[in-house]
């Protein structure tokens, strides 16, 4: 049984001024582990300031830890040399919240995937290159003819978060960070993106480490769960866990915060009950891909909603939350 990935006590102290010099610890004492045989995804959630992204960066090498070790498949990240190096910025991926961030304007959809295509030699002529990205584009569920060719700003960022997937997915990673990748993106998208990742993990043996501050995701998502606050993790373990049952006050906390239908509610307080069982998610058109289907929604977060046409739709897809939460409350009184 080897690790994928391990954090041995990290921790990241940043510091500014010379004179008066000031610092600030923003990932304290950290260990996780990720093993290589179970392909996972395990989200690490906290508020602003928590220390997500300072981690995100650490994994992908972008700075070091301060003291402690990162070690990825048995070797430690800060020394990697040659081919070990190469091998681990192809296998370790990461996916950011601004979606059009990575994309220069005036390159279209192929140039972007060209490019770690060349730089990692993953194919040996244009005809095999084309295939790849095909592939990778067809994996997160776009039509390649209707993507290759197309500039930046031809493409919603839905689409243009995918691509980003796919990018990371052309070149085989087993590790992906994908950090806050749904939180600029449309509520309608949210739950396309997240599922797209569940496939990643599941269809191609990916790991995803999902950096998020959105429980609700979290919980749509990941299997496991670690809670940040202030760089220190406050709770970790099973996600059905940790949010049905928090332990610690400051998950509590963030538990309570989500708003449940009814405003005046928070989670965690009360389950839902449906008025008719059953008759709710039978209309729901994304019940089969729903984790929460009708009878576990009456004790999770609620997840659908009812639409003026009756027809219920993930809570996910919902582009008006707001109505959703009016909606529910009126048809599915506690
Ligand atoms: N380059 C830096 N120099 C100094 N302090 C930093 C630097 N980057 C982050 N910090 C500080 O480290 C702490 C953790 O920041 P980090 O960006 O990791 O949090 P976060 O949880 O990702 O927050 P957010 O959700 O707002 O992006 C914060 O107090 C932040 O101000």
């Amino acid at each position: 049984m080897s690790n994928l990935l391990e954090l041995k006590n990290v921790s990241k102290v940043y510091s500014r001024g010379l004179i008066h010099a000031q610092s600030n610890v923003a990932l304290r004492d950290m260990s996780l582990t990720l093993r290589e045989d179970e392909p996972t995804i395990m989200t690490v959630a906290g508020e602003s300031g928590s220390g997500k992204t300072t981690l995100a960066m650490l994994l992908l090498g972008f700075i070091t830890p301060t003291t402690g070790e990162i070690i990825y498949r048995g070797k430690n990240i800060t020394g990697l040399m040659g081919k070990d190096r190469l091998a681990y910025r192809r296998e370790v991926q990461a996916v950011f919240q601004d979606p059009f961030a990575v994309f220069n304007p005036f390159y279209t959809v192929d140039h972007l995937l060209t490019v770690p295509i060349k730089r990692f030699k993953l194919a040996k002529n244009r005809a095999e290159a084309r295939d790849r990205m095909e592939e990778a584009l067809t994996a997160v569920g776009l039509r390649p003819e209707d993507i290759l060719g197309r500039f930046p700003h031809q493409l919603s960022g839905g689409q243009r978060q995918r691509i980003n997937v796919a990018r990371a997915l052309l070149l085989k990673p087993r590790l992906l960070i994908a950090d806050e990748p749904v939180s600029m993106v449309d509520a309608s998208l949210r739950a396309n993106i997240l599922e797209t990742l569940r496939n990643l993990q599941r269809d191609y043996g990916v790991s995803i480490i999902y950096i998020t501050h959105d429980l609700t995701t979290a919980y749509h998502i990941a299997k496991s769960i670690i809670v940040l606050y202030r760089g220190a993790i406050m709770e970790a373990g099973d996600v059905d866990a940790v949010i049905k049952d928090p332990q610690h006050p400051y998950t509590k906390l963030l538990v309570d915060s989500i708003p449940w239908p009814n405003l005046d509610q928070r989670w965690g307080e009360h389950p839902i009950v449906a008025r008719e069982a059953g008759g709710v998610s039978a209309g729901c058109p994304f019940r089969s891909r729903c984790p929460s289907a009708m009878d576990v929604c009456a004790t999770r977060p609620p997840l659908f909603r009812i639409s003026e046409s009756q027809a219920a739709s993930c809570y996910l897809h919902a582009e008006r939350p707001e109505i959703v939460a009016e909606r529910l409350t009126e048809l599915l009184p506690v």
